[in-house]
């Protein structure tokens, strides 16, 4: 029977806030520390402040009783044996990650330690940092036997955080000390040995009730890399099929039936090679750019990953060539945008291509009625409403009288549009798709003109 273990996690935000409920979902006593005042009050009062599936139920199942949130990391760290730093490491000005907010968690963490504790790297950092933490540590005068500090990092994807924490492909515990490896081993044991999924109440994933995630150990240096390369290694993944639809559109080839058959081939697998207008988000930019640098640094020549960022910049320039050339200029064309977070079934912004084009296309003289089912509030506060741009109710408001609709953001609801009404909303009956959403066939069976990624600009007779 896995036993309850009292954990801290530091940082509430993506990955702290979903870690934090998910312990406690697994069993675990949890005290979720953030030092943004106002979101300790709004998680204390259920607020998730965050759109993640099964968030809101766990968040109220747990909040105040099995979590609890505050501000005092040294009571979190007397009262926990083990303290996992989620805090953010953003890309630097030089491209590596900054890492002063976790050293200025480890630094006071080390100003409470007086029994021994387990200090988790959840924050994605470069090869290394573990060795850096514990030195910070140790330069705080704790003695060595009073700590361990394991690498643990987070592979959950945003819009399906928790069902992936619960549901991990793998849990990668990087532990140069027994002690701490067999500390993480008893915090995932209700994953790893199955028992969480037996219950009638898991929340529902890919691992069935008699499936157990496996736990790797490794050292901690290997754990460190083994994030960096699986993000780069995905966006190598993306920018190679949209290199490889880039060259689809020069022969009228079709990226679609291309990725499917690549993808039938076992080694290549099938996931990651969606074409569209580049990736984005809090991670693939900043960490390509870190694990970049990290290899810079080493003196190692993996300019590989320099042209992966180059093909991922390049993609949104091709989007706005496509979307010109539909419309022969830019300059005063009304334009309707469906998605403006980095990726669908999530309110994050960060890094968003979709963002980027608002932008792009603003400079280039049109005005833009946008809609995002949950990242509209935070796309305002950086892009604020004004004479040409304006944020509007659904889907059909930012068609309206529109140019031409673009859709940005591969939301689920973005897929099953009503398209007769979109033909009779639009302006022009144009649809440009950056993300490959809809059957072309189906398009022009409703009379719209369909421009997509990788596909041929006539549209060859349906396939059976
Ligand atoms: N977002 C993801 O999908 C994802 C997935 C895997 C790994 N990661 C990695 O996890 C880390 C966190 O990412 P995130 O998206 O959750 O970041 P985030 O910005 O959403 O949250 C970070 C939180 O840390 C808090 N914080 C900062 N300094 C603090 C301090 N001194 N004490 C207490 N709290 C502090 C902030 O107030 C914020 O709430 C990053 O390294 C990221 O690369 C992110
Ligand atoms: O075939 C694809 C898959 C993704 N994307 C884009 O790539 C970006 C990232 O997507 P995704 O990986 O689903 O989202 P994240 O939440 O950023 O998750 C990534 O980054 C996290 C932070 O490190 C890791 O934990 C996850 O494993 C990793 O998938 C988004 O802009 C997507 O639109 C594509 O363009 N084509």
């Amino acid at each position: 029977m896995p036993k309850n273990i009292q954990i801290a996690v530091v940082g509430s935000g993506y990955v702290g806030l979903v870690a934090a409920v998910c312990f406690a979902e697994m069993g675990h006593d949890v005290i979720c520390v953030d030092n943004d005042e106002r979101k300790v009050k709004a998680l204390q009062g259920g607020d998730t402040l965050i759109h993640e599936n099964y968030l809101p139920e766990l968040l109220q199942r747990y909040r105040n009783t099995k979590v609890r949130f505050m501000s005092d990391l040294a009571e979190a760290t007397r009262e926990c044996e083990a303290i996992f730093i989620a805090v953010g490491t953003p890309q630097s000005e030089t491209g590596d990650a900054d890492l002063s907010y976790v050293e200025a968690v480890a630094c006071e963490i080390a100003r409470s330690i007086t029994s021994y504790k387990v200090i988790v790297e959840k924050s994605t950092v470069p090869v290394y940092t573990n060795e850096w933490i514990r030195r910070a540590i140790e330069r705080n005068g704790v003695a060595r036997d009073l700590f361990d500090v394991v690498s643990n990092p987070e592979f959950l994807r945003e819009g399906t955080a928790v069902a992936d924490f619960l549901h991990p492909d793998r849990i990668v515990v990087g532990a140069d000390s027994e002690r701490a490896a067999a500390v993480l081993g008893g915090i995932y044991a209700p994953l790893t040995e199955g028992t969480y999924y037996q219950r009638a109440d898991a929340i529902p994933g890919s691992c069935g009730p008699t499936a157990k995630p496996p736990l790797l150990n490794t050292s901690t240096k290997s754990a460190e890399i083994i994030k960096h390369a699986s993000n780069a290694f995905l966006a190598v993944k993306i920018s190679f099929i949209n290199a490889v639809a880039n060259l689809c559109e020069a022969t009228d080839a079709n990226v679609e039936q291309v990725a499917i058959g690549m993808g039938m081939d076992a080694r290549i697998g099938p996931k990651f090679l969606r074409p569209g207008i580049g990736y984005g988000g809090s991670c693939f930019p900043k960490d390509v750019a870190a694990f970049r640098s990290v290899a810079e640094q080493l003196g190692l020549d993996f300019s590989m990953l320099s042209e992966v960022e180059k093909i991922n910049e390049n993609q949104k320039k091709r989007f706005l060539s496509k979307v010109r050339t539909a419309l022969w200029t830019l300059r005063g064309k009304k334009l309707g945008v469906l998605g403006l977070a980095f990726k669908g079934e999530t309110d994050d912004i960060r890094e968003s291509p979709a963002i980027d084009l608002v932008e792009m296309f603003l400079a280039e003289g049109c005005s833009i009625k946008a809609f995002d089912p949950a990242a509209m509030e935070r796309t305002a506060e950086r892009l604020p409403a004004g004479p040409k741009l304006s944020y509007v109710e659904s889907a059909y408001a930012a068609a309206d009288d529109a140019d031409a609709l673009l859709i940005l953001t591969d939301w689920a609801e973005f897929a099953t549009l009503d398209l007769k009404r979109l033909n009779t909303t639009l302006r022009y009956p144009i649809v440009i798709d950056g993300r490959n959403l809809y059957d072309p066939h189906v398009m022009l069976e409703n009379g719209l003109t369909y421009i997509s990624v990788g596909r041929p600009s006539a549209i060859p007779p349906r396939e059976h």
